[in-house]
This record gives structure tokens, C-alpha cells and sequence, in this order.
């Protein structure tokens, strides 16, 4: 038996655009992030896809991204499942810098580390910042995380650590059931998911940029191993560059 599950990150978002760390700020789509969440939507289209079932994060710009698409397949209906678990990682005191002026004031080395290194994490949210209490008291985070739960700060291995759980608990069953599932999500809540299920070390997945409003594609055996992974669907070189672009927002300018 092969499953197939599709994963896409949301479009640009204007925080994006910006180049702005944005974790768990709820930051739009611009206006790039919603003709790339339609053009992912005719690529699945044109690729003959349809889903049973969705899941997103509680963040507007991966739920506008899964909405649009879905809407382009003509599968508006379909249930989605909404959880904190697949949220961006939360990127604690950087949220809201600017990620070249944070660079040009940290050196490009150290914003590489706090982007992509598996278990540094960035400084935590001070309550003295502007986006303490907008995330901290944000009416969607009531059921759930826990207060003991609720990050501060998160690496990639915090980030796995919450995202796991709900990959084995919840996503896999639905897979084992037939169910053709979606996954819209965020470019770190990802690739959490991707170094799991492709046994990334760490330094591998230091390495991975995934490129904002592609979808890409996971054939896996009855026991979630990839037979084939990560193909995206777009040509290879938009992808190539896209993935370089997210790359480089870490450089100072
Ligand atoms: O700012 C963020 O939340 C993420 C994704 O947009 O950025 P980075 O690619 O630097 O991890």
C-alpha cells in the first residue's frame, strides 16, 4: 500500500515581504502569498489531486493559504482540523525584528543559527515587548497550549517536540485510514515533519529552506517511510530559487 500526503507552506506573508521574524504573530498574506496559495491550488487541480481531510495551524496566513486552495479544487467542504501544534515556530524575542538588521547587528552567523540550528533558540518574549500580550493573551490559544505548554521561545527541537505528537496521534491514523490528506503549515512546523519522516540529521535539516505557496508531495509505505520524498509541484528551478530567497532573508544587506 502507498500513501500520499501533500504539504504546502502558506504564501508570503506581509511579514515575509517585510522580512520580518514573525513566528507566532498572526501575520496577512500579501498579496504574493495569495496568487501563490491560488496557483498551488491549480497546480493540485491540474495534477488531478483531491482531499478527504485538512489540517492547518491556528494562524491566519497557513489557514487563508489552505482555504484558497481548496477553494481552486472545489473542496471548500472538506473537515479541517485547526491546532497550535502545526504553528510556526515561536520565535520569541527576534519576533517582529527585521532579520537583515538583525544581521547587520549580530552578524549574519549568529541569525543563521538562531534561523536554522536544530536546538539553539532565540531569546525569549520579554513581557516588555510589543508582542507579549498579543500573542500571550490571544483568545485562540485558550484550549490549548497549557500554560506549562505555552513556548517563550522555540528551536527546531522544541518546535518537533509539540509538532510530533500531533503528526503520530492524529495525522498518521488518517493516513492508515485511506484518507487523503492536506497539510498547511509553516516553513519550521514542516521541516519538523520532513526531518522525521526522512530521518534528517541534524546538520541536514539546518541546510532545508522550503520555499513559501508550493505544494510538495510524500509517497510513504505502511510504515510512514518515504518511498518518495519531497516533490514539489513546480519546476525545478523556480523552486531552487524560492528556496535559495528564503535563505537569504538571513543576510545582512
Ligand atoms: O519568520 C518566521 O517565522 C520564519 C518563517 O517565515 O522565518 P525563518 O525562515 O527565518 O525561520
Amino acid at each position: 500500500m502507498v500513501y500520499k500526503i501533500v504539504m504546502i507552506r502558506h504564501g508570503e506573508s506581509s511579514w515575509n515581504k517585510e522580512n520580518r521574524f514573525c513566528g507566532w504573530f498572526d501575520a496577512d498574506l500579501s498579496e504574493k502569498g495569495v496568487q501563490e496559495a491560488h496557483a498551488a491550488g491549480k497546480a493540485l487541480k491540474d495534477a488531478g489531486y483531491q482531499f478527504d481531510a485538512a489540517h492547518t495551524s491556528v494562524l491566519k496566513r497557513a489557514q487563508i493559504t489552505l482555504q484558497t486552495v481548496l477553494g481552486e479544487l472545489g473542496q471548500s467542504d472538506i473537515p479541517i482540523n485547526k491546532t497550535w501544534r502545526l504553528n510556526e515556530r515561536h520565535y520569541g524575542g527576534l519576533t517582529g525584528l527585521d532579520k537583515a538588521e538583525t544581521a547587520a547587528k549580530h552578524g549574519e552567523a549568529q541569525v543563521q543559527i538562531w534561523r536554522r540550528s536544530f536546538d539553539v533558540p532565540p531569546p525569549p518574549l520579554e513581557e516588555s515587548s510589543e508582542f507579549y500580550k498579543i500573542i500571550m493573551d490571544d483568545p485562540r490559544y485558550a484550549n490549548g497550549p497549557t500554560k506549562e505548554e505555552f513556548p517563550m521561545f522555540e528551536s527546531l527541537k522544541l518546535t518537533i517536540e509539540r509538532t510530533l505528537p500531533y503528526w503520530n496521534d492524529v495525522i498518521v491514523p488518517q493516513i492508515k485510514e485511506g484518507k487523503r490528506i492536506l497539510i498547511a503549515a509553516h516553513g519550521n512546523s514542516l521541516r519538523g515533519i520532513v526531518k522525521h519522516l526522512d530521518n534528517m540529521s541534524e546538520d541536514a535539516i539546518m541546510g532545508l529552506n522550503l520555499p513559501t505557496g508550493i505544494p510538495f508531495v510524500y509517497e510513504l509505505d505502511e510504515n510512514m517511510k518515504p518511498i518518495t520524498s519531497m516533490q514539489f509541484l513546480g519546476d525545478e528551478e523556480t523552486v531552487r530559487k524560492a528556496m535559495e530567497a528564503v535563505a537569504n532573508q538571513g543576510k545582512a544587506k
